[in-house]
């Protein structure tokens, strides 16, 4: 795993969660003059840790997040190394293949991107396409469930995703969404170049990114609960399209 700069987690709830997971943290970054019960779990968790804790000025604050919503805390960790679509683009080319990408919209957990990035890998996926906001990016939990396959899947990371997907369809890229009220996924022939769109595991996919869509797909469920974990769901998608790709 290639791995440059810094990378933030930013907020107080985002921080208090990668304290509490498997996480890298290399530094954490607190505003002075903050009450100190605003960020007591923070700190506690942080000295836990042994982390090097460093109050810093709001302005400073700003600045290492690119002036997002801070809330006064910022957890500095490694960045792994991102893709960018053309990136995507070559590796199918290189495989003289036509492309079939990922697009994750707004997935939280890293073990659902592990797990998906582990599939990808297994089923010949060229690339994945995830946003750069609200969303879990590369971290070293997502390498450890991915399994060594995320040396291997390149994913871009994106600042609007519907501007990436409108580009995509531009290159010729047929967009299949997935939700519960779409075609059954086994008549999928993912021929040419497609991608699979996967939603954020509350939400589903956002209402403007399913108008970019060709076409919705649905696996069927006969049982007694609304959907399938996005991973799982992912999992049969995707073989779907590695089965129409290569028949037997
Ligand atoms: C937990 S589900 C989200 C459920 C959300 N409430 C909805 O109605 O879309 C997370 C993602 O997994 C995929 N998914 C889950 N079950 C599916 C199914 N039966 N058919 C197609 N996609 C499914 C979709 O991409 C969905 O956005």
């Amino acid at each position: 795993m290639k791995t440059e700069n810094t990378d933030f987690i930013i907020g107080r709830h985002p921080a208090v969660m990668a304290l509490k997971a498997d996480q890298e943290i290399n530094k954490v970054f607190v505003q002075a003059g903050l009450k100190a019960d605003a960020i007591a779990e923070i700190i506690k968790l942080a000295k836990q840790k042994r982390l090097v804790i460093s109050t810093v000025p709001k302005t400073k604050l700003d600045q290492l997040t690119d002036h997002q919503n801070h809330q006064g805390v910022a957890l500095a960790v490694a960045a792994y190394h991102y893709a960018d679509v053309d990136d995507l683009f070559a590796n199918a080319a290189r495989k003289n293949e036509d492309p079939f990408f990922l697009i994750l919209d707004e997935l939280e957990d890293p073990h659902n991107l592990g797990s998906i990035i582990r599939t990808a890998d297994a089923a010949g996926v060229h690339g994945i396409i995830i946003p750069r906001r609200r969303a879990v990016g590369l971290t070293s939990v997502v390498a450890k469930t991915s399994t060594g396959a995320l040396e291997h899947v390149p994913v871009a990371r994106v600042t609007n995703l519907v501007q990436t997907v409108k580009e995509l369809k531009n290159r010729g890229v047929w967009l299949f969404g997935t939700d519960m009220k779409g075609r059954d996924y086994r008549t999928w022939d993912a021929h040419g170049a497609v991608a699979l769109v996967i939603g954020n595991e509350g939400k589903g996919i956002s209402s403007l990114l399913k108008k970019n869509c060709d076409e919705m797909l649905t696996i069927p469920m006969v049982g007694h609960v609304q959907s399938l974990n996005a991973s799982v769901a992912a999992g049969l998608l995707i073989y779907q399209g590695f089965n129409s790709r290569h028949p037997l």
